[in-house]
C-alpha cells in the first residue's frame, strides 16, 4: 500500500518556517496531494497514530508535541496514488494559537479522543468548530476513538461516539496506535471520501484553499495533448 514516507519534527519557529519541508510539497509520482491534520486533546495519542501509520510500529516514548510535527506518506486509494501531507498538532492549550495557524487549507482531519477519558471526548465540539471554521469549508473529518486496546478502562461507549459522529457528519472508527488496529483504515477512509468528493464534483482541487493539489502524475495527464491525437487512436477512458 505505502510506497514512501517521511516523518519530521518541525521546531516551533517563525511563520515562514512553519511551512512543509519543500521537498515534500509536490507529490512526485502521485495523482494528488492532500493536506491532513491530526487534532484533539493532549495525550489522546495523535503522535502515536501518525507514527504507527508512517513507521508501522508503536512509538514507545512519546512526549508532548511542541507546536507541530510533520509526516508524509504515499498511499493507493481507488486506483489513485495520493500523497498525504500530515500535520500532527500539539493538543496542549498553550500551543493553540500556533497550531491553529496550520488549519488553513486542510482537506482532511483525524479528530482524536481517548476512549478512556471522557474529558477528551467532551472537548470534541470545540476541536470540531475550530476545524470547520479555520480549515477548508469542505474538510472531511474522521473521528478516532483511540486506545481501543484499553477497553477495560473505557469511559466513552462506541454507541455514543458513533451517534456524535452521525450528528456531526463525521466518519468514525475506534483505533489503537498501540496494536495498529484501524490506524491505516482511518487515513485511507478519509482520503477515499475526499477522492469521492473530487469525482462527484463536490470538491474542486483547483479551488484555492481546498487542501488538495494535483500531483505530477495527474498534471502529466492533464497536459497530455489528447485533442492532438489523430482520430481513431484515442484511448478509451474507462
Ligand atoms: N494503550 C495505549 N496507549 C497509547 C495509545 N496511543 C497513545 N498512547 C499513549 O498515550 C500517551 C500520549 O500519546 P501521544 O501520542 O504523545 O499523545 P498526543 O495526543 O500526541 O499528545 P500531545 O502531543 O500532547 O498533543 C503516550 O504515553 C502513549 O504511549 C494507544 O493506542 N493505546
Amino acid at each position: 500500500m505505502s510506497e514512501s514516507y517521511d516523518l519530521h519534527t518541525i521546531p516551533h519557529k517563525s511563520e515562514d518556517q512553519m511551512k512543509a519541508p519543500t521537498n515534500v510539497q509536490k507529490a512526485s509520482v502521485s495523482d494528488f496531494l492532500f493536506k491532513f491534520l491530526v487534532i484533539g486533546n493532549a495525550g489522546t495519542g495523535k503522535s502515536c497514530l501518525l507514527h504507527q501509520f508512517i513507521e508501522k510500529r508503536f512509538k514507545d516514548e512519546s512526549n508532548h508535541t511542541i507546536g507541530v510535527e510533520f509526516g508524509s506518506k504515499i498511499i493507493s486509494v481507488v486506483n489513485k496514488t495520493v500523497k498525504l501531507q500530515i500535520w500532527d498538532t500539539a493538543g496542549q492549550e498553550r500551543f493553540r494559537s500556533v497550531t491553529r495557524s496550520y488549519y488553513r487549507g486542510a482537506a482532511g482531519a483525524l479528530l482524536v479522543y481517548d476512549i478512556t477519558s471522557r474529558e477528551t471526548y467532551n472537548a470534541l465540539t470545540t476541536w470540531l468548530s475550530d476545524a470547520r471554521m479555520l480549515a477548508s469549508q469542505n474538510i472531511v473529518i474522521i473521528l478516532c476513538g483511540n486506545k481501543k486496546d484499553l477497553d477495560a478502562d473505557r469511559e466513552v461507549t462506541f454507541l455514543e461516539a458513533s451517534r456524535f459522529a452521525q450528528e456531526n457528519e463525521l466518519m468514525f472508527l475506534e483505533t489503537s496506535a498501540l496494536t495498529g488496529e484501524n490506524v491505516e483504515e482511518a487515513f485511507i477512509q478519509c482520503a477515499r471520501k475526499i477522492l469521492n468528493k473530487i469525482e462527484s464534483g463536490e470538491l474542486d482541487p483547483e479551488r484555492m484553499g481546498s487542501g488538495i493539489q494535483y500531483g505530477d502524475a495527474a498534471l502529466r495527464q492533464l497536459r497530455s495533448p489528447r485533442r492532438a491525437q489523430p482520430q481513431g487512436t484515442q484511448e478509451c477512458g474507462c
